[in-house]
Order: structure tokens, then C-alpha cells, then sequence
């Protein structure tokens, strides 16, 4: 059995600290801005890639800080995510966020994380995250393609009716899900094959 408890931040109302900018520092940034794009993001390390700048370049909230990594970095801040290429590093930050209650995330590193980042899927205002428990984020990635395949592309249309729909029924609640309930039934019922 999974675990994990999965939930959807509003990351934009948080404030990130990201240490590293290497590879995987720019991985876990892309991740963050690709879903929350408006996201407070401090970016410290000593090394920082030429993608990372180009990205902090398109995204005004996220800040470059050039040097190696203090504790002062952790005031006010609500979300830690550590991607250097220093283990013992991340062990003694991590070992300071817990004591300051601040949720972490240790790239790489299971058993030093708060939580792991998912895998997304993002059509319009549809997203679904997937977890494999830290078994495999290869096929976490692989159901990522499948699931962004299958989802119609008209998913939005379909949200927005309704949406329409929803602010328009009437009457007491119970008579409202089954409304919403009995419009959408069709939607997961199997398409009839040609020959039925
Ligand atoms: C536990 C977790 C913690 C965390 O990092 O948050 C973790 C841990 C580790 N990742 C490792 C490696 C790789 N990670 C990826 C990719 C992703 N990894 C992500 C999440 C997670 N990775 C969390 C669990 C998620 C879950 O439950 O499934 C994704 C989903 C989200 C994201 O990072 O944004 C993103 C896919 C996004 C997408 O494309 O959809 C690839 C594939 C690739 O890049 O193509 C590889 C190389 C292939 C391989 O090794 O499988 C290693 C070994 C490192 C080493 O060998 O040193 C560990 C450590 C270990 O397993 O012990
Ligand atoms: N590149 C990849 O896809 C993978 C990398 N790894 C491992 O993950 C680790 C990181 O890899 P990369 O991102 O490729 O390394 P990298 O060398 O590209 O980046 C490391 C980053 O950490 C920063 N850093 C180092 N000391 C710091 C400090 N004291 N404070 C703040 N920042 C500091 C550097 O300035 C740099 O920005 C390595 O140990 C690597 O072996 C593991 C699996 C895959």
C-alpha cells in the first residue's frame, strides 16, 4: 500500500527555497514553475546554470542568490527543496527544517523527504498527480505520457459546461449531486463497439 497523502498546494501563496542549480536544481524548478508559474522561488547556490537563469529570467518571482548555502536561507520560508550535489549538506538542512517544522524535500533521497514531487498530468484546469511510492519515477513518467494520450482534449469544454451547468441547477443539495451525477454518467460509460 501507498502511504502518501497527496494534496494541491496553492504554491503561489508559499515562499520556496530551492538549494542547487545544477541539473537537478533546474528539474525541480521547471516542476515547480510548470504547474505555479507565479511561485516565490529563492534559488541559492554558488553555481548556478545557464538554464536555470534563463528560466528565472521568464518567471520575475523567482530569485537567483549566488553563493553557498546558510541558515538564514530557511527564514521565511514554507517549502525547502534540496538539490546539491552534497549529501551531508542535505543532511544537516534537513536535520534544521525539521526543527523549524518546514516541509522538505530531498531530491533523490527518499528517506530524508517531508514528500516527494509527483508526476503530472495537466490538461487545462484537469491535473492528476501520480505516485509510485518511490518505486519507480520512470513509470511514473511513462503513465504521465499514457494518461496526457487518453484524456480527450475536449476535457476543458467539457469542465466548462459544467461548470455552467452547476451554478445553474436549482434546488437542495442531494437533488444537485444526483443532477451532476446523472449528467456525467456517460462520461466514463464504455463507447458502444461497432458490432453491439
Ligand atoms: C522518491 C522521489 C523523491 C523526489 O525526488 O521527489 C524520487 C526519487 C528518485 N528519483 C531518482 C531518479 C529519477 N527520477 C526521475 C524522474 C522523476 N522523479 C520524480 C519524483 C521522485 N523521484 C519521487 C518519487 C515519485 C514517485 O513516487 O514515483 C518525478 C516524478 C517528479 C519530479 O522530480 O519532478 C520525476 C518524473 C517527472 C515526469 O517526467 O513526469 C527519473 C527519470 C527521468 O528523469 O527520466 C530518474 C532516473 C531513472 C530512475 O532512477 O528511475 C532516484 C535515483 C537517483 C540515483 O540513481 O542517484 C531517486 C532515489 C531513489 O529512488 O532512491
Ligand atoms: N543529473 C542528474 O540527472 C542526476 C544527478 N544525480 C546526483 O544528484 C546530485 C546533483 O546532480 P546535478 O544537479 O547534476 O549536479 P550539478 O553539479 O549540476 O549541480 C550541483 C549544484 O549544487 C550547488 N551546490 C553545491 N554546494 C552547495 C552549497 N553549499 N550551497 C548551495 N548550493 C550548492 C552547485 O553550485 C550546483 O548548482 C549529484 O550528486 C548527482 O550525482 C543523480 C541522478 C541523476
Amino acid at each position: 500500500m501507498n502511504r502518501l497523502f497527496p494534496v494541491f498546494l496553492k504554491l503561489e501563496t508559499l515562499d520556496v527555497l530551492l538549494v542547487g542549480g545544477g541539473n537537478v536544481g533546474l528539474e525541480k524548478l521547471t516542476a515547480l514553475l510548470q504547474n505555479s508559474p507565479d511561485t516565490a522561488v529563492t534559488v541559492v547556490a554558488p553555481l548556478i546554470r545557464d538554464e536555470v537563469r534563463q528560466l528565472a529570467g521568464q518567471h520575475p518571482r523567482v530569485r537567483l542568490v549566488e553563493r553557498a548555502f546558510e541558515f538564514r536561507d530557511l527564514d521565511h520560508t514554507d517549502l525547502v527543496i534540496l538539490a546539491t550535489d552534497n549529501p551531508a549538506l542535505h543532511a544537516t538542512i534537513k536535520t534544521e527544517t525539521r526543527q523549524r517544522r518546514i516541509l522538505t524535500n530531498v531530491a533523490d533521497t527518499p528517506h530524508l523527504c517531508d514528500l516527494y514531487l509527483g508526476s503530472i498530468v495537466q490538461k487545462g484546469d484537469l491535473k492528476i498527480a501520480i505516485s509510485t511510492n518511490g518505486k519507480s519515477p520512470t513509470l511514473a513518467k511513462r503513465l504521465r505520457e499514457f494518461f496526457s494520450e487518453i484524456i480527450p482534449d475536449n476535457i476543458q469544454e467539457i469542465l466548462d459546461n459544467l461548470v455552467v451547468i452547476r451554478e445553474r441547477i436549482k434546488g437542495d443539495f442531494q437533488a444537485k449531486v444526483k443532477q451532476l451525477n446523472d449528467l456525467t454518467e456517460g462520461l466514463v460509460k464504455e463507447a458502444p463497439s461497432k458490432d453491439s
